[in-house]
């Protein structure tokens, strides 16, 4: 089956659950997609490999190759600098898959990748109450990096509702049914049935 043309861009404020709905995509379409991977000066959280959820960097050498023109876009969000890469979208290209990309509000405006147009979905959480509970429960961030992704989360969220500014708005209250709109944008719920199906009657 042909991979959509279009990339996708994945955004929402830090704890939204961009990362969650986009396991359980790569779960259920393996090797459909290939995930941009990011460059961050942040530290990497428990877990996290280098070169996998992100290339981890020194500020010096990501603002040096931003300079040198090595960047699809870049932006600094809650006190770190995030960016992606020409050579990391051109690895996910060459394997023939999908490319995703998962980049804040200022990176998206500033988004150009050569002729394509992607296709922009914005995960918001129910409320700024919920997201704060959910960054919490993570346990990810000390007191001043939340207070950042809060105060940045306020104002993604205004700007989500900016007509024009995505294509698609994807509310995560409950997570099965954020996954649903979620991959009905993609234009793979039929897939997911048919593959579920087929599962069922192998077994
Ligand atoms: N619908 C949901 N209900 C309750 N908890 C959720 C839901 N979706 C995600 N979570 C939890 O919220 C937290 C944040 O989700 P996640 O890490 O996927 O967010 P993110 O948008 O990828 O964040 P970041 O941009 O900081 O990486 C996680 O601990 C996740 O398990």
């Amino acid at each position: 089956m042909a991979a959509p043309v279009r990339p996708i861009v994945i955004c929402g404020p830090s704890g939204s659950g961009k990362s969650t709905l986009l396991k359980r995509l790569f779960r259920d379409f393996p090797n459909r997609f290939g995930f941009s991977v990011s460059h961050t000066t942040r530290a990497p959280r428990p877990g996290e490999v280098d070169g996998r959820e992100y290339h981890f960097v020194t500020r010096d050498a990501l603002l040096a190759a931003v300079d040198r023109g090595e960047f699809v876009e870049s932006a600094t969000y809650a006190n770190n600098t995030y960016g992606t890469s020409f050579a990391a979208v051109n690895d996910v290209l060459r394997r023939g898959v999908n490319v995703i990309l998962d980049i804040d509000m200022q990176g998206v405006r500033l988004l150009s990748l050569a002729n394509t147009q992607p296709l922009y979905l914005f995960i918001a959480p129910p409320s700024l109450e919920e997201l704060e509970r959910r960054l919490r429960l993570r346990a990810t961030e000390t007191a001043d990096t939340l207070k950042a992704r809060l105060d940045a989360a306020a104002q993604e969220m205004a700007w989500s509702q900016t007509p024009g500014a995505v294509d698609r708005v994807i509310l995560n209250r409950d997570v099965e049914e954020a996954y649903a709109d979620f991959l009905d944008a993609l234009g793979l719920t039929e897939e997911l049935k048919k593959a579920t199906t087929t599962a069922e009657h192998a077994s």
